[in-house]
């Protein structure tokens, strides 16, 4: 069955195409990778789908659902989102941070009932961060902010989550803890993702966009090539497979020898 379904999405900015007749699906339960330059359109493409911008025509359909007809808390109960680092949340605890993820179950004035604050801790527990609750957000390191973060997503008890640059600022330990985690949830998952190493490694199909444009869809063997690398980054590389793991494993290459 299928998750999410885009047919011929397009969204323009003061007059400026940014995305170009975008159509693809997602399978329930699938991992997927959007991999492309800065500036291709990528975060924008995930705006459009967690409805921070609206299409300019095209259609979305989220469990067969047409989804700018979902209700606000609806959606929210369906999607669940990391964006890119944010500083919003600043002085609040890791504690409140990820109760706000059990917004869309809350009316107006409800407060959090013993089982929004068991699911909370339960949910920390479940990214390590079970200690950390009374810690502010600033105070975190890189890597415990995104899995307080990953935290408030998960509350949402939404089964679509949606990824841009997750690990982003992090080094490779916490990157590796992060996408682990995002990949032992078994949800459905698109995630923007700059390094191709990593979106080799992790996802079970890759979207390759390009100027506004998907130029290939397929699996990690089939999307990374020597030629697609050169195409749309420009770059020389030696694409290999991991002997261990068995996945594409990509070593890029200076320009000057
Ligand atoms: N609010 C905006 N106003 C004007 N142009 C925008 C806006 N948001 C995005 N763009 C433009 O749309 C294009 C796509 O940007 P987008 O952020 O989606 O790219 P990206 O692939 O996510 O890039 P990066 O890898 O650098 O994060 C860029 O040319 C960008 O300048």
């Amino acid at each position: 069955m299928l998750k999410l379904q885009i047919n011929n999405l397009k969204f323009s900015i003061d007059n400026e195409e940014i995305l170009k007749d975008i159509s693809f699906d997602i399978k329930n339960g699938a991992f997927v990778g959007i991999i492309g330059p800065n500036g291709s359109g990528k975060s924008t493409l995930l705006k459009n789908i967690y409805r921070v911008y609206k299409p300019s025509s095209g259609k979305i359909i989220l469990d067969e659902r047409v989804l700018s007809k979902l209700k606000e808390k609806e959606c929210a109960q369906k999607i669940a989102v990391l964006a890119q680092e944010s500083n919003t949340y600043f002085d609040f605890t890791v504690e409140q941070i990820v109760k706000m993820g059990r917004y869309p179950y809350k009316s107006i004035f409800e407060d959090y009932s013993k089982e929004d604050l068991q699911i909370v801790r339960q949910t920390l527990q479940k990214v390590g961060l079970e200690n950390d609750m009374n810690r502010t957000f600033s105070k975190l390191s890189g890597g415990e902010k995104q899995r307080a973060l990953i935290a408030r997503a998960l509350v949402q008890n939404a089964d679509f989550l949606i990824l841009d640059e997750p690990t982003n600022h992090l080094d490779i330990g916490y990157q590796i803890q992060l996408m682990d985690l995002v990949k032992n949830l078994k949800m459905t998952t698109l995630a923007a993702i700059h390094d191709i190493n990593l979106a080799a490694m992790y996802c079970d199909y890759l979207i390759v966009i390009h100027k506004g444009k998907i130029i290939k869809v397929g699996s990690p063997e089939e999307v990374i090539t020597v030629a697609l690398l050169k195409e749309i980054f420009g770059v020389n590389a030696y694409v290999g497979i991991n002997p261990i793991n068995k996945k594409i494993q990509v070593s890029f290459m200076s320009n000057i020898g």
